[in-house]
């Protein structure tokens, strides 16, 4: 909120954020000028000079309290916005966020909104959940898209890639949610729990037409119906060995389990995690699902990598009551091979899962629940605010961190340095960084300092330049002397007080092509 200094107090000028300032009137305290006869109304009761001073100096101290209440309206979206004045930061939703997550970006330097209409601009990064993504739904101003979340097997990535737009997750940021699901889900497997509430709810409620004491007898007498075996001492495979897989062999330890993990790429980062000297170390996948009486998958989805990893070959491996646990994606086992062995009667155990098989769809086996691994208060919002923090670094800092398909990419600014950031999307192909500096140097234009990353095809450059006058004509330039550069994106010029804004002009190769 903005008082004009031109306008009587009485008319002051109000500008809501966003909108242009239009006069309202103020209710102002009348007080008493030289030699006037205007009183303040209460004045008049209470006539003596005394009075009439304490009243003056108290409609003082209310005009003063006002006009500093307003003086602080004025500066909240600022100071929310911790002094940013530039353009505000467009960024598209799909799927509710958690709002722990949005208030992250600070209001009137970002605006967040799955509706179009109430974007300033064109969006420069999505965010969202479980939603489909299709390329269409990808403006060339998108400069980044973030999964609240682990899995992107929704989003286009390969695509992306090409289109030289990271795609961030939020690893291990909802991992606690799916492990104790995963535990329920052995417990499920392990007792006829979800048999036993349907049976009694379908069956016996019924056949006693809800007649307490009859109900009371069935229960004791057909629980014999239901028996189930313990956990304690069985053997759990856990397939991937990441936030989640890492945590599920911990709490199954801590239930008298024993277990055996296998994974092949496992990070230096996951490994420290997991208790070595009491877990068991699969050297393939066919080494564990033979020993296993339970399996659970922690593997994220790859068609050609993942996709139908517990199928017909290997599932003959396994023991006969072996029961599988898929909190990943429904993909990882292949459902149709899991039938023929239920079908053909070499496998008895369950298939848990939250997610739905075309082919066990109402087998007795196939205990499925809605897709629920991660859907906990705390998952969501853990989620929604690691994502809001990578998506505000990268817009802010250009810096990469969770990227599934980007190199990680960490310029810390150079204390005291004044100029601009640029960033730059290119063909991880040789010479095309040798275009980008030789470029640089026939404008004159100073590197103070750089990092060059890649990840297959891509790489990401990120350069701290001497003060830029024209940041679109560098681009530009930029663009047609070097044709391996697929963006770029200047990020500010001057680190100290301007680093973080939108930037001036985007250049997007496929767009401007
Ligand atoms: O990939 C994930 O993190 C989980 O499957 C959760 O997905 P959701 O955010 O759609 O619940």
């Amino acid at each position: 909120m903005m008082l004009s200094t031109k306008l009587p107090v009485s008319m002051a000028k109000v500008a809501a954020p966003g909108q242009s300032a239009r006069p309202v009137a103020c209710p102002t305290p009348r007080v008493a000028g030289a030699g006037s006869a205007r009183r303040l109304p209460v004045a008049r009761a209470t006539s003596t000079e005394g009075d009439e001073i304490a009243l003056l100096e108290k409609a003082l101290s209310i005009a003063k309290e006002r006009a500093a209440k307003a003086k602080t309206a004025a500066a909240a979206p600022a100071a929310a916005a911790g002094g940013y004045s530039g353009p505000a930061f467009a960024i598209k939703t799909f799927n509710a966020i958690s709002p722990v997550g949005l208030e992250r970006f600070p209001a009137g330097k970002y605006v967040v909104s799955g509706d179009d209409a109430k974007l300033p601009a064109s969006p420069m990064a999505i965010m969202l959940r479980s939603h489909q993504l299709k390329q269409e739904e990808v403006p060339p101003t998108v400069r980044c898209i973030v999964r609240c979340g682990a899995g992107v097997n929704n989003i286009p990535v390969p695509k992306m890639t090409e289109l030289g737009i990271p795609v961030f997750n939020t690893p291990g940021a909802n991992a606690n949610a799916v492990k104790e699901l995963v535990i329920c889900g052995l417990l499920l497997a392990s007792r006829g729990i979800l048999e036993g509430n349907k049976y009694t709810e379908e069956v016996i409620y019924k056949e006693e037409n809800m007649d307490y004491d009859k109900v009371a007898k069935r229960i004791e007498k057909d629980k014999a119906k239901f028996v189930g075996c313990e956990i304690e001492g069985k053997t759990l495979g856990v397939v991937g060995l990441g936030a989640i897989g890492g945590r599920v062999v911990n709490a199954a330890l801590a239930l008298g389990m024993k277990v055996v993990g296998y994974d092949p790429v496992l990070s230096l980062d996951a490994a420290w995690k997991l208790p070595g000297d009491r877990m068991g170390r699969a050297e393939s996948l066919e080494e564990l699902l033979k020993v296993s009486d339970y399996v659970t998958v922690h593997v994220p989805y790859i068609k050609n990598a993942t996709h139908h990893m517990i199928n017909g070959a290997n599932l003959k491996l396994c023991k006969p009551n072996v029961s599988f646990l898929n909190f990943s994606r429904g993909e990882i086992i292949d459902g149709e091979a899991l039938l023929d062995m239920y079908k053909s009667g070499r496998m008895t155990g369950k298939y848990v899962s939250d997610f739905a098989d075309p082919f066990l769809s109402g087998h007795p086996k196939h205990l499925v629940i809605p897709h629920l691994g991660a859907s906990t208060e705390e998952a969501e919002d853990n989620s929604a605010a690691m994502a809001a923090d990578t998506v505000k670094d990268f817009l802010e800092t250009g810096t990469i961190r969770n990227s599934v398909n980007f190199p990680q990419t960490v310029l810390p600014p150079k204390p005291g340095h004044v100029g601009g950031r640029l960033c730059i999307v290119n063909k991880n192909e040789a010479g095309v960084l040798g275009q980008i500096t030789t470029f640089l140097g026939t404008q004159k234009v100073n590197i103070e300092q750089q990092i060059n990353t890649s990840r297959g095809d891509i790489a990401y450059t990120v350069l701290d330049l001497s003060k830029i006058d024209d940041p679109a004509g560098l681009q530009d330039g930029l663009a047609k002397a070097c044709p391996g550069v697929i963006s770029s994106r200047f990020i500010g010029n001057m680190f100290d007080d301007e680093m973080g804004k939108p930037g001036t002009f985007f250049y997007v190769k496929w767009a401007s092509s």
